[in-house]
Formats: structure tokens, sequence, C-alpha cells
């Protein structure tokens, strides 16, 4: 059985303002695995937030069906943490405060709660910041606090809503390999929202590339980039390969040629 198995999910919202129903995902069929990289990517308005907060249990289906190891997802639950690009840390505390946060607020003891949060915030690199306030953090190194957080409760699934969309090039493409090493060494399902064709690419293990009006899936691509990645240790290598370059062609074609059919529409 799948780990995480989305049937015919449909979703509309009501339009603002006007009568009539936006169709934001529209016979969505996905069959994840355990420890399967699943990036999500496409033009603006294509639904992938909506996708993501389905699966979080944050907005229910209009339509179709979303389970998890089998039991169906009614809410948001522990198995399923989500990160977010504008992480809501919490300033006046310091690294290690915020990631035990959502520890604290399940009731475990100081010293449980500093155990599992220094685990992450190792795994994250971030040691030598445990007692630093977040505030005097730079963005990727705050992003990392995020995603530690997002770790300590040991989710099967990890979201990821354009995390890395506010970095700078370099800081990105630190943090997108860093990712990488996470999803190596925890095993984890991930699901991750990019804008970035390149970053798409080099993340997943499957794309999916969606289509707006109505939000639906228009092509799945099976990677595997990542492990080349992982198995040479060269990112820019990786990224400037022949067969990576032929692909981010193609699917920017894609992209394009959706986005154009929505502006004409
Ligand atoms: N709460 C809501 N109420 C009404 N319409 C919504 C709501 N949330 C999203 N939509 C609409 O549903 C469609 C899909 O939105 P969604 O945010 O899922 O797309 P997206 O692919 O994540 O977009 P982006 O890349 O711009 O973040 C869009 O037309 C959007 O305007």
């Amino acid at each position: 059985m799948a780990a995480l198995s989305i049937r015919d999910v449909s979703c509309v919202y009501p339009a603002a303002g006007k009568t009539g129903q936006i169709h934001a995902l529209q016979g969505i069929n996905l069959e994840i695995e355990q420890g399967e990289f699943v990036v999500a990517l496409g033009a603006s308005g294509c639904g992938k937030s909506t996708l993501l907060n389905v699966i979080a249990g944050f907005i229910a289906p209009t339509q179709g069906t979303v389970t998890l190891g089998g039991e169906p997802i009614s809410g948001p639950g522990a198995d399923r943490s989500v990160v977010f690009q504008k992480h809501a840390l919490l300033p006046w505390l310091n690294v290690l405060d915020n990631v035990a946060f959502g520890l604290k607020i399940q009731g475990k003891n100081r010293p449980a709660r500093e155990k599992v949060a220094c685990k992450y915030i190792k795994l994250l690199g971030l040691e030598q910041f445990e007692q630093s306030a977040v505030y005097m953090l730079s963005g990727g190194m705050q992003q990392r606090v995020g995603i530690a957080r997002a770790l300590t409760s040991d989710p099967e699934i990890l979201l990821m809503d354009e995390p890395l969309g506010a970095l700078d090039a370099l800081t990105r493409e630190r943090a997108q390999e860093l990712i990488l090493k996470i999803w190596n060494e925890t095993g984890k399902l991930m699901f991750l929202i990019t804008h970035s064709v390149e970053e798409a690419l080099f993340m997943g293990t499957r794309l999916i590339v969606m289509s707006p009006s109505p939000g639906r899936i228009s092509h799945v691509f099976d990677l595997s980039f990542n492990r080349r990645y992982l198995a040479t240790g060269d990112a820019r290598a990786v990224k400037a390969s022949p067969d990576f370059i032929a692909l981010r062609e193609k699917i920017l074609q894609i992209i394009f040629r959706d986005d154009e059919g929505t502006h004409h529409e």
C-alpha cells in the first residue's frame, strides 16, 4: 500500500466578489511511497498550495479521498509537518527554544524536548547558534531553524511550500543540498512546492507539473538527479550536465505554454 494515496481529489473555492467557482484542483490522483521526494511545479494559481494544504489536512477536498497509511486524513496531525516560505519563528526566543516549541505545546518537559531539539539542531548544522536570538540570524539560517522545528515531531511527511523562495542564490543552493542530505538520512516522504525548475529537477524523485483552470497534473517525470548528487557531492556538475539542461528546457516550455494558455482565457 502506498504511504500517501490521493484519489480523484477536487477542490472548489467560491470566487471572491463574484458568482461562480474556482476549480483549484480537479481529478488529482497520486500514489506516493514512503521515502519518495515529490516536487510540484507549475504556473501561479495551478493549485500547488491547495494540494499541499489538503495533504496537511488544513482544508478538506470537495471531492475524493486522501489517506496516509490507509487512514483517511481528516485534519492536521503530528505525522505531517509543514515548512512555509515565511517561517513562523518566535523572535523573542532563541534557536533552541524555537526548535523545541512544538514539543513544549505537546507538554514535553524541558530535558525531553531539549534532547530532541538538539538532535535536529545538529542535523541542520546549527549547534553553534543554539542560544542565539533568531532575529539575529540570516534568512537561510532562520529557514534551517524552521525545518529543524518541523522535524522535531518526527513526521512521516515533510511538506514544504516554497521554503527557499526568499533566499539568495548561493544560500538557496546550500539549503537544497542540506534538505537532500536530511531526506537521505531520515528516509522521510518529502513534498516540495517550488517555482524554480532547476530546484525541482535537482531535488525530486518525482516531478509533477501542474496546470491551472482547473488545477490538474499535466505531466509527471521520474527523476534521479538527487541520487546523482548524493553519490558525487557535486551539485553544480549535476545541474550543468546535458541531460539535466535538456529536461530543464523541456519543462520550461511546458510551463510557459500553460501560462500563455491561462492569459488567453
Ligand atoms: N481560500 C481561497 N479562496 C478562494 N480562492 C482561492 C483560495 N485559495 C486559493 N484560491 C484560488 O485557487 C487557485 C489555486 O490557488 P493555489 O494557491 O493553490 O495555487 P498555487 O499554484 O499554489 O499558486 P502560487 O504559485 O501563486 O502560490 C487560484 O486561482 C487561487 O486564486
